[in-house]
C-alpha cells in the first residue's frame, strides 16, 4: 500500500516568479514551525490564526518576512496551497467557513493527525476547482523534520500537484510517505493512538498512586526511564492533538479497546496465578510478533535480519532518573504495559516493524524498542512473567494502570472530549513541575535511538 521515497535531500528548491506561495491557517504550534522553516527555505508564507490574534501574531512575526492576515478567507484568496493546521475536532467548522475562499486552481492541505473529519470537510466544502494533496508530519513541532516521516495524500487533482508539494517540502529533507487518507488512518491507528492510550494509562497510574514514580526505588532501569520520560513528553503536549487522534479516527478504537482488554485480561491472570495460562500467552504474543519461538533467545547477529534490535543496553543506560544508579539490581516488574502491547499487537495481527518503517513517529519507535527489549531476551520476559504473578509490592501499580487504561478506553469509546481533557490534564498538572527535564530527557532518548538505528 504505502510507498516511500528515500531521497529527501534531492536539490534545493529553486525558487523562481512561479513559485507556489503557501498559505497556512492557524498558527499554532505546527502553523509557526512550518512557517518558519518554509519562509527560511525561500518560500512565500502568508498566514493566519483566528481574526482576535491578528495584533499579536504581526507584532511577533514583525521582522520574520512571514505575512500575517486577518483571516482563513484572506490567506485562501492568494494561497496557491493552502495548509489547515488547526485542531482536528475544529477542522470541520474552519474548512465551512474559509473553504469556499479558496483561490481557482489552489492545492489544499491539512496537518491535522487524523484524516477522516478532514477528507470529510475538504469534499464537502471545498469548490470543486481546487485540488487536494494532504500532509501530516509523523513528529511534534519540537523535533527535526529531517529524516522523519511525512505523509502526502494525493486525493484530488493532477499529478503535477504532487510534486508541487513535494517541491515546496524539500528543505524539511524529511521522508515522503505516499499514502492515501484511509491508509493513513489505519496506520495511525496502529502507530500512535494505541502508543498513546498506553503512555497516558502509565501516567494516570502514577498520578492515581500519589506517587512519582524517579521517587520509588523500584524505578530505576532503563525501561522504566524510558516509559516516564515518554510518559510526561506526552503530558506536557496539547491534549487535544491526542484527543483528536484517539477519538475522531475511526479506525484508532479497535486497537484501543483492545489494549485495555489486554491489559485486564493479563492482570487478571496474575492475581489469579493462572502461570500457565499467562506463559502460554505471553510467549506465543512473543512470537507472532516478534518471530522467535519460545526456545529461542534473540541476539542481534542471530537475527537474521528479521527485525532491527533497537535498543541496546549501552543507549538505555545512558539516562537516569532521580539519583539512582543506572546499574543497580534491577527490582522484580511485571511490565504490564509492554506485556499487554504485545498481546495486543498479536491479537489484531499488527505487525508494529512493518509499520516503523512506513511511519513510525519517534515515540512509536522507542515503544518498539523497549518492547523488544524487554521480549528479546527470555530470561528478562520470564522474570517479568514471574512478578506478575508473585511480586505482591508492585502490584497495587498494576491495579492503577490497568484502572487506567480501562479508563481511557472507556474514554475514548464514549467521544467525550470534555472528558478527556478533563483526564489528561489533572495528570499534566500532577507531573507538570518535571515536565521541562523530561521533554529535554526524552529528546536525547529519541536522538540516540535514531543515532543507533
Ligand atoms: N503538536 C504535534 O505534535 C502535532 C500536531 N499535528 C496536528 O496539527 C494540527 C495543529 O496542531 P498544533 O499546532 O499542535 O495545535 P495548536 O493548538 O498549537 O494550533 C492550532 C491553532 O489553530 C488555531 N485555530 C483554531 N481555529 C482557527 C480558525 N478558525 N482560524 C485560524 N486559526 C484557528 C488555534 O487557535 P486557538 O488556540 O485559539 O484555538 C491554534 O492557534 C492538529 O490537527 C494536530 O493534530 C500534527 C503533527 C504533530
Ligand atoms: O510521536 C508521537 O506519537 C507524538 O506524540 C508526536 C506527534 C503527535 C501528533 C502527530 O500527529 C504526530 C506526532
Amino acid at each position: 500500500m504505502a510507498s516511500t521515497s528515500s531521497t529527501p535531500a534531492a536539490a534545493p528548491l529553486a525558487m523562481t516568479s512561479a513559485s507556489p506561495v503557501v498559505g497556512i491557517i492557524g498558527m499554532g504550534d505546527m502553523g509557526r514551525m512550518y512557517a518558519r522553516r518554509l519562509q527560511s527555505s525561500g518560500t512565500k508564507v502568508v498566514v493566519c490564526d483566528k481574526p482576535d490574534a491578528f495584533a499579536t501574531l504581526q507584532t511577533e512575526l514583525a521582522d520574520t518576512g512571514i505575512q500575517v492576515l486577518r483571516d482563513g478567507h484572506a490567506v485562501s484568496r492568494v494561497a496557491d496551497l493552502v495548509i489547515y493546521s488547526v485542531e482536528a475536532a475544529a477542522i470541520t467548522a474552519v474548512v465551512r467557513e474559509y473553504g469556499p475562499s479558496t483561490k481557482i486552481g489552489a492545492t489544499v492541505a491539512g496537518q491535522t493527525s487524523v484524516k477522516a473529519p478532514e477528507k470529510a470537510a475538504f469534499e464537502k466544502y471545498l469548490p470543486d476547482d481546487v485540488d487536494i494533496v494532504s500532509i501530516h508530519s509523523l513528529h511534534g513541532p519540537s523535533v527535526t523534520t529531517e529524516g522523519q516521516p511525512l505523509i502526502i495524500i494525493h486525493h484530488r487533482g493532477p499529478e503535477e500537484k504532487v510534486k508541487m508539494v513535494e517541491d515546496v517540502f524539500r528543505s524539511f529533507k524529511s521522508r515522503y510517505v505516499y499514502l492515501s487518507y484511509e491508509e493513513h488512518d489505519e496506520v495511525t491507528a496502529n502507530t500512535q493512538a494505541v502508543t498513546h492510550a498506553a503512555f497516558l494509562s502509565m501516567g494516570m497510574a502514577w498520578k492515581c498512586s500519589g506517587k512519582y514514580p524517579w521517587e520509588n526505588a523500584r524505578w530505576v532501569s532503563g525501561i522504566e526511564v524510558v516509559k516516564v520520560n515518554i510518559a510526561l513528553r506526552i503530558y506536557a503536549a496539547k491534549w487535544h492533538v491526542y484527543a483528536g487522534l484517539a477519538i475522531l479516527n475511526p479506525a484508532a478504537q479497535r486497537q484501543i479497546q483492545q489494549y485495555s482488554r489486554s491489559v485486564t485480561e493479563l492482570f487478571k491472570l496474575m492475581v489469579g496465578r493462572h502461570e500457565e495460562e499467562l506463559s502460554k500467552r505471553v510467549w506465543a504474543a512473543r512470537e507472532a510478533v516478534f518471530g522467535w519461538a519460545p526456545s529461542e533467545d534473540a541476539v542481534a547477529d542471530e537475527d537474521g535480519g528479521r527485525h532491527p534490535i533497537l535498543l541496546s543496553e549501552e543507549i538505555l543506560n545512558q539516562f537516569t532518573l532521580g539519583t539512582h544508579d543506572p546499574k543497580s539490581q534491577e527490582e522484580p516488574n511485571s511490565h504490564l504495559s509492554l506485556l499487554a502491547m504485545v498481546d495486543c499487537w498479536a491479537a489484531l495481527g499488527i505487525k508494529p516493524f512493518d509499520h516503523l518503517d512506513v511511519a513510525g513517529t519517534p515515540v512509536f519507535m522507542l515503544w518498539i524498542g523497549v518492547a523488544e527489549y524487554l521480549f528479546r531476551s527470555r530470561e528478562r520476559l520470564q522474570s517479568a512473567i514471574e512478578a506478575g504473578l508473585s511480586d505482591r509490592v508492585f502490584r497495587s501499580d498494576d491495579l492503577e494502570f490497568t484502572v487506567a487504561a480501562r479508563g481511557w478506553g472507556e474514554c475514548v469509546s464514549f467521544g467525550n472530549f470534555d472528558l478527556y481533557e478533563r483526564r489528561f490534564m489533572e495528570t499534566a498538572d500532577f507531573f507538570a513541575p518535571r515536565f521541562d527535564e523530561a521533554t529535554k530527557m526524552g529528546g536525547k532518548m529519541i536522538k540516540a535511538i535514531q543515532d543507533a538505528r
